[in-house]
């Protein structure tokens, strides 16, 4: 599991290792594990062009012992000061040294060093930033946007709330961001995320002062862990029966989908029951079908109820049906568009409940997700007693106990009709094999989340393509080799 954690979590950890160390040493390692970075990015560092944007804190700090030590390796590295006033004063003199070239932002030419770099590092704003850029720094920000180089950000890129993710205006757009001693929940999560570009953490000896994380993310051995395949004692009951309740007969897809992404991610017994009875038979064999109510089905240990049902009274009576039952219930789609009308159903509940929301989905339950969305996912958690599964890019997993997760896997090809109906579909068959629901919630979007990376490798994906490739991806979160495609990661 990687640790997220908030500025507040990174500040109070900083501090007993800051007196504990002579000063200036965490910098020092911050910068070395940066300067590395940027290197082997460079692939050869002399002659090349670095920019160093510069703020006056240690964010710049880092920015310019960096540079100092690029400039040591060859590099021609001119740092842009935002205030000269304030630029760290041991890092300029060592960047003199090192024979760096230091500028003032607004000096004429400013515009095109920045063009014309090579990489440009933006040690602008760390974990001290607060709202928006001021003009200055967002005019450089622009400029290295618009440049053909490499853009770093140094632990956060600026522009970038480092515990939520917000992003207020303008931010520094980084293709990588080298961050110490923790990875900052802002780098995974929101609009944050799609401004740090790939993260590097750099080792500064933070983790022994670090709190137990509220907020984490899964890698591929921590899913693997929780989708271990079934043993020689198992039969096609015991690993657990999950129950859908999905589509309808004009719209039968999301029936389909839902049952086959079940079935594909624990093959042991799927029931289906609803109105979609006869397109899910004809696709899905496997599966015992009836298009009887939810009762009429048989046991089962998970229900996954809404996608493509309806919102009528009769889809009403049977989600309350469903979430009377005593066993985990996973709510999408159009069962949440009931749910938001008539909250009780889940609140009184006694076994887990799982919902899957999107933003719009979100909104119905009384307000927008808006830029922190950790805190608007723990929120509704808390308020509903259920997991809220926040849907979207670095989807967001929330317990009522205030734990979180957010997920590192997916791709935004995974925007098309269906890809959540086969989300469901997988948590649902996980949420029946007994994990604790969050648990179940968080696996279920990495592994949808790979099976997206994998079919989006051949090309524009369909939700279709998904089911078809969740044993693939299965085996490749257990890091089983998988034929023909000849890498190891997305
Ligand atoms: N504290 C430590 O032990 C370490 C800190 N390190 C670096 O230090 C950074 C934090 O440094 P600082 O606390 O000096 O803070 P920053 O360098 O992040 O920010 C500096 C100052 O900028 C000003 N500021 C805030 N928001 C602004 C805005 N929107 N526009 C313009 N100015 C604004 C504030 O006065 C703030 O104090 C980390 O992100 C990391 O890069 C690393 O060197 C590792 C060790
Ligand atoms: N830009 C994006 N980047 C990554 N994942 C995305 C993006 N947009 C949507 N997704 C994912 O695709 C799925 C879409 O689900 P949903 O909106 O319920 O679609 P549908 O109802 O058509 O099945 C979710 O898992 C969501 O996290
Ligand atoms: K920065």
């Amino acid at each position: 599991m990687i640790g997220l954690f908030t500025a507040d979590e990174v500040r109070a950890a900083e501090a007993p290792l800051l007196a504990a160390t002579p000063p200036g040493t965490l910098m020092q390692r911050a910068a070395t594990g940066l300067a590395t970075v940027c290197a082997r990015l460079l692939g050869s560092t002399y002659g090349r062009r670095v920019v160093l944007l510069v703020g006056g804190g240690n964010n710049g700090g880092d920015a310019l012992f960096a540079g100092a030590s690029l400039a040591g390796r060859g590099a021609r590295v001119t740092a842009v000061l935002l205030d000269p006033q304030r630029a760290h004063p041991a890092g300029l003199a060592a960047l003199r040294r090192a024979g760096g070239r230091v500028a003032a932002a607004g000096d004429r030419g400013t515009d095109q060093l920045i063009a014309r770099a090579d990489l440009v590092l933006d040690g602008m704003l760390g974990i001290g930033g607060r709202g928006g850029l001021r003009p200055d720094a967002a005019e450089l920000t622009r400029a290295a946007a618009e440049g053909a180089g490499i853009t770093v950000a140094v632990d956060v890129p600026s522009g970038v709330d480092a515990s939520t993710g917000a992003v207020d205006g303008v931010a520094f757009p980084a293709m990588h961001t080298v961050t110490f001693g923790a990875v900052k929940r802002g780098l995974v999560v929101g609009e944050g995320r799609g401004h740090a570009g790939r993260v590097h953490l750099v080792d500064i000896g933070l983790a022994p002062h670090l709190p137990p994380p509220g907020v984490r993310q899964l890698t591929d051995p921590d899913a693997a862990a929780r989708l271990e395949p079934p043993s020689a004692g198992d039969d096609k009951y015991s690993q657990g029966v999950v129950g859908v309740v999905a589509g309808s007969a004009t719209y039968p897809g999301a029936g389909v989908l839902c049952t086959g992404a079940a079935l594909r991610t624990r093959p042991g017994l799927v029931r289906y029951a609803g109105a979609a009875a006869e397109g899910v038979r004809a696709a899905w064999p496997e599966a015992i079908v009836t298009a009887g109510r939810p009762g009429e089905a048989g046991r089962v240990q998970a229900w996954v109820v809404g996608p493509g049902m309806g919102t009528d009274d009769a889809a009403r009576d049977v989600l309350a049906e469903v979430l009377a039952t005593d066993v985990p219930v996973l709510v999408d789609a159009d069962a949440l568009t009931l749910l938001a009308r008539e909250p009780g159903l889940v609140r009184r509940r006694s076994a887990p409940t799982v919902l899957t929301p999107h933003d719009r989905e979100f909104e119905r339950f009384g307000a927008p997700v808006g830029a922190d969305r950790i805190g608007a996912a723990r929120r509704l958690a808390a308020e509903l007693g259920a997991v809220v599964l926040l849907k979207g890019d670095g989807t967001v997993v929330a317990d009522p106990d205030g734990t979180a997760f957010v997920n590192g896997t997916g791709t935004a090809d995974l925007a098309t009709a269906g890809t959540g109906d086969v989300l469901s579909g997988i948590a649902g068959a996980l949420l029946a094999t007994g994990l604790p629901a969050a648990e179940a919630a968080a696996v279920a979007a990495h592994l949808h989340g790979r099976t997206g990376q994998l079919a989006a490798r051949r090309g524009p994906l369909i939700a279709g393509d998904l089911v078809r490739r969740l044993p693939e991806a299965v085996g490749r979160v257990r890091g089983i080799p998988v034929d023909g495609l000849g890498d190891s990661g997305a």
